[in-house]
């Protein structure tokens, strides 16, 4: 049995995570900790966890971390490297951050306002790399994982398959994202109360400047063995959770719809999250809401010279907390699926 603590319990992306380790077989949550709702009761910040609803949560320091096999970090960005270095080597560090994310500094200085901190493994295991292997690979046995952000999840699912099988040109790519309102966190923000947010969309980080743009270019340039320039606009929804990416990049000549249905089929075949759809079906953010689940798929738009690629995750889900599970039973060699391979929720 592992025992496992999670930091920044109270927010949405720690509370998903408990809610993960809530089923599964072989975890038990040791501490739980927060920022300002440090000594208040889990049930109090967290109504829906049951289970854990008399824990109390404590305060974020490393004495509080230490002493359990595996430690997931769910804190805003600039707060992981302080806390993953008070802890031993051998503890298996999980960070749903962005801190650990990016292996160019420079990118990094550019996108962020904290110190480059440096890069960990890079949690995405279905990512498709070229010659046959994939992100696995890269993460059974590791002790620091760092998590994906959800929107570079959804996006990169939806197009490495086809920069992985050489059918993509790299220069051309152009994503839009449409992601629910927790992806931005639990506090306060005046454009995300309900009244301005209800029955509307609007796009934010427009012009290349959202900093999960070098996160998927980093992606798409591990599948494609060559630079990857993308054009990233993310929108915001009004909904709570869920993030549809719609994704296009122009083909190489000639590249058919087969050979793109082929690429793609061939990427995802033996996942068990990744579900390429039928064709004329369509990624639909209420199919994996609650789930670790993705639903990808993609056409060829013959006239246009360009695939249209389409993901749909759940931003709290595969889009971080599952992922991040997902990460740790590779880390540590349980089956990657454990607790985690329940449907969603629709409608
Ligand atoms: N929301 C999402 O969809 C995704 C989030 N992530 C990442 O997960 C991390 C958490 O995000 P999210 O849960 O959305 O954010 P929230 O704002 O909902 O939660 C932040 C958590 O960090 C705690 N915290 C804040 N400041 C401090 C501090 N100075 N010291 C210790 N703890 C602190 C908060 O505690 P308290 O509230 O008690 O002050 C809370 O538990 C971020 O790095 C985010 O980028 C990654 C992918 C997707
Ligand atoms: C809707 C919304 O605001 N989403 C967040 C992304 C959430 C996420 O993946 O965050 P990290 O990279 O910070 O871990 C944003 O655009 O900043």
């Amino acid at each position: 049995m592992l025992n496992v603590a999670v930091a920044g319990a109270s927010g949405y992306a720690g509370g998903e995570v408990l809610r993960w380790f809530e089923r599964h077989p072989d975890a038990r949550v040791g501490a739980v900790t927060a920022g300002g709702n440090a000594g208040s009761r889990l049930g109090a910040v967290h109504p829906h966890l049951f289970s854990l609803a008399d824990r109390v949560l404590e305060e974020t320091t490393v004495d509080t971390l230490r002493g359990h096999d595996a430690v997931v970090l769910a804190l805003p960005h600039g707060h992981s490297a302080a806390v993953a270095e008070g802890l031993g080597d051998d503890v298996v560090v999980i960070d749903c951050g962005a801190d650990f994310r990016l292996r160019d500094g420079s990118a990094w200085s550019t996108f962020y306002d904290t110190p480059y901190a440096g890069s960990w493994a890079y949690g995405l295991p279905e990512l498709p790399l070229r010659g046959g292997v994939s992100g696995r690979d890269t993460l059974v046995g590791e002790k620091r994982i760092a998590v994906p952000g959800c929107y570079p999840t959804a996006s990169t699912l939806a197009l490495a398959p086809g920069f992985a099988a050489g059918v993509l040109e790299g220069d051309d790519v152009v994503i839009v994202a449409a992601s629910g309102t927790s992806g931005a966190g639990k506090a306060l923000k005046p454009n995300l109360l309900g009244a301005e947010v209800m029955g509307s969309m609007s796009p934010y980080g427009v012009g290349g400047v959202h900093r999960h743009t070098p996160e998927i270019e980093q992606n798409l340039a591990a599948a494609a063995g060559s630079p990857v320039t993308v054009s990233f606009t993310p929108t915001l929804a009004p909904m709570p959770r869920g993030i549809l990416a719609t994704c296009t990049a122009r083909v190489r000549p000639g590249t058919t719809a087969d050979t793109v249905r082929e690429a793609w089929r061939t990427a995802y075949a033996d996942e068990p999250f990744v579900h390429l759809l039928e064709p004329g079906s369509w990624p639909t953010t209420a199919h994996v809401i609650g789930s670790n689940h993705v639903e990808v798929q993609v056409v060829l738009d013959g006239r246009a010279g360009r695939v249209v690629a389409v993901a749909a995750v759940d931003n709290l889900a595969k889009g971080t907390a599952g992922a991040a599970v997902q990460c740790l039973n590779l880390a540590v060699g349980l089956p990657e699926s454990t607790g985690l391979l329940g449907s969603g929720v629709a409608p």
